[in-house]
């Protein structure tokens, strides 16, 4: 390959970039989605070790879904989800535990290591540093009658985060790399959708940004047009007119309540892309769905 000027230009326009993201901690959600080939995979380690390189404080939280699924297919143990929460019985947690907490994490940490990085796996049992308690999906019933309580077994909803152990690590140069696991008052193991846990986790460390890595360019509106800037307001229209639906909605949620809770911004973000990271968070061409507070758009 040879260098040109265009080059240099490139590094140039990201130094304001670099400036104004330096000492900021960033959420990156992982999809199993996004985890799609190994150059992808790591490209997607490069860019994070990159940015502990530059002085921001990456966190990845990853999910695993589809490799979840695989390893349950070849035992025959049948998939199953409830408004896109996995039913978790104890056969399920079993693998659900060794494909995150294993397999999945143990991929990532080794690759960002390849890249030069200082990459720490965790599940929320290290250190109980995510405690969850059973979650228990509320479903709207008839008139007059009490919620429908649907029970997802070993399925658990985040009830703290215990920041310390994460400042431990980020204040220093390891880049966390956190399963979607959790921890009952019991020691018992809760599946918990990465999603909502990269969400809580920016929230708890008052992340500058959190970024939502899936298959899809982002958003997309009704005619499949990618939604570049989104608030509050644009995003409940969407989901009552039906553009937002499935596996969608439960990420939007997550993303709101983050930038709800102290988040600037959640940016729901194509994985598929070559260095998307790296392309949205230092040039000027943001190519995601970026979702920020009410009144701010
Ligand atoms: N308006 C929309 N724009 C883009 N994707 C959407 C939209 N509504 C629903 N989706 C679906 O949401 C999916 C992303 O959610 P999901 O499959 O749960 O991702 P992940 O496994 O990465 O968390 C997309 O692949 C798409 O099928
Ligand atoms: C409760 C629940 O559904 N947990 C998810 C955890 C993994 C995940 O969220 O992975 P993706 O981000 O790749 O979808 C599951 O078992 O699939």
């Amino acid at each position: 390959m040879s260098y040109t000027a265009d080059n240099a230009q490139g590094l140039i326009e990201a130094l304001p970039y670099f400036q104004r993201h330096a000492g900021k901690t960033i959420v990156v959600k992982y999809g199993g989605n996004a985890m799609v080939d190994p150059q992808l995979q790591r490209q997607f380690a490069e860019d994070v070790t990159l940015l502990k390189q530059v002085g921001v404080n990456p966190i990845v939280v990853h999910g695993g879904g589809p490799q979840i699924g695989s390893l349950l297919e070849r035992l025959n143990i049948k998939s199953e989800f409830i408004d896109g929460l996995r039913v978790t019985d104890a056969d399920t947690m079993d693998v659900v535990e060794m494909v995150l907490g294993g397999q999945v994490n143990k991929s990532i940490v080794s690759l960002i290591n390849q890249a030069g990085g200082k990459a720490v796996g965790l599940t929320g049992k290290d250190a109980s540093f995510i405690r969850a308690t059973k979650l228990n999906l509320k479903r709207e019933a008839k008139l007059d009658q009490p919620p429908e309580i649907i029970d997802l077994g070993h399925v658990g909803d985040v009830e703290s985060i215990d920041r310390s152990v994460l400042d431990l690590l980020t204040q220093s140069s390891v880049i966390p790399v956190i399963a979607p696991i959790g921890v009952g008052r019991d020691g018992a193991s809760y599946n918990i959708n990465a999603d909502t846990v990269a969400g809580k986790v920016a929230e708890v460390m008052g992340a500058e940004r959190l970024y939502l890595l899936t298959n899809t360019p982002g958003v997309l509106d009704k005619s499949g047009e990618l939604l570049t800037g989104l608030n509050v307001a644009r995003v409940k229209g969407l989901i009552d007119d039906g553009t937002l639906y499935g596996g969608m909605l439960p990420k939007i949620e997550c993303a709101l309540s983050a930038v709800r809770n102290g988040v600037s911004s959640s940016v729901i973000l194509d994985g598929r892309v070559p260095h998307a990271l790296l392309l949205d968070l230092f040039t000027d061409q943001g190519i995601g769905t970026m979702i920020i507070r009410e009144n701010d758009a």
